[in-house]
């Protein structure tokens, strides 16, 4: 069995009513790839989850792009996992480096979220990744062992994770990867997986590569042999998603 390809769309912290509905209507009345060729989610801000949930065609998922790390109760701002599920919200996007950075999010602290929210029935999109300077001193694999062995510590079964591994030099600075460059990591991530979880969690598992991915660059990255979708950013706010979603094709036909 191949590994699906998967297509995200974290829209981070943007966004109004009016906006969000245009994405939705666009999402909705464009042609796509079927469901068995590409797995397609996207991920609202919070707020507009419930909206985007219920408009959106049925065969796109929605994700959260975080939550709490344990049980709901007195933790002012924070949404938990349970509600999530209570409210039929199938992903959560958990480790986003924007998080790892501007909010402190230790590995063992995302370790401690995957393993949580699998537990409460959530899909996880688990993203690790460096920064320039981890790059630029060599520490890149170093850094993203490092990363997921703290979640394969936490967790047995992988059959619900998506590693998206988004360097992050490259997000939001319009500097993707090479296609050499992600398919390196991916295939070291994977050999990863191999030796310390066991080689049908590796041979399984859907490495997503995320950072600056846009219509004109997802054909070539998506052709990699280890590269299993995309996280997008940015360009998941505008048309050309939809350009990014029919990148699925690229594996169809390989
Ligand atoms: O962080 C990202 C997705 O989670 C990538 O963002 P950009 O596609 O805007 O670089």
């Amino acid at each position: 069995m191949g590994r699906k390809f998967f297509v995200g769309g974290n829209w981070k912290c943007n966004g109004t009513i009016e906006e969000v509905k245009k994405i939705v209507k666009l999402l909705n009345q464009s042609q796509l790839p079927p469901p068995g060729v590409v797995e397609v989610v996207v991920s609202p801000p919070y707020v507009f989850l419930p909206l985007v949930q219920s408009e959106l065609r049925p065969e796109i998922q929605v994700a959260a792009q975080n939550c709490w790390v344990k049980k709901g109760g007195a933790y002012t701002g924070e949404i938990s996992a349970e509600m999530l599920a209570n409210l039929g919200i199938p992903w959560v996007i958990l480790g986003h480096s924007e998080r790892r950075a501007l909010l402190n999010e230790t590995n063992e602290f995302v370790g401690d979220k995957v393993a949580y929210a699998l537990a409460q029935g959530l899909k996880v999109i688990a993203c690790v990744g460096e920064t320039l300077e981890q790059r630029e001193s060599g520490s890149t694999l170093e850094v993203v062992a490092a990363q997921t062995k703290a979640i394969a510590e936490r967790v047995t079964d992988w059959t619900n994770i998506v590693v998206a591994y988004e360097p992050v030099w490259a997000i939001g600075t319009g500097k993707v990867a090479t296609p050499a460059q992600a398919q390196e990591v991916h295939l070291e991530l994977r050999k990863w997986l191999a030796a310390n979880t066991s080689p049908e969690v590796a041979e399984s598992t859907r490495i997503i590569y995320g950072g600056s991915v846009n219509g004109a660059n997802c054909k070539e990255l998506g052709g990699q042999p280890d590269v299993d979708g995309f996280l997008v950013g940015g360009a998941s706010l505008k048309p050309e998603f939809i350009d990014i979603i029919k990148a699925a094709e690229v594996k169809k036909s390989a």
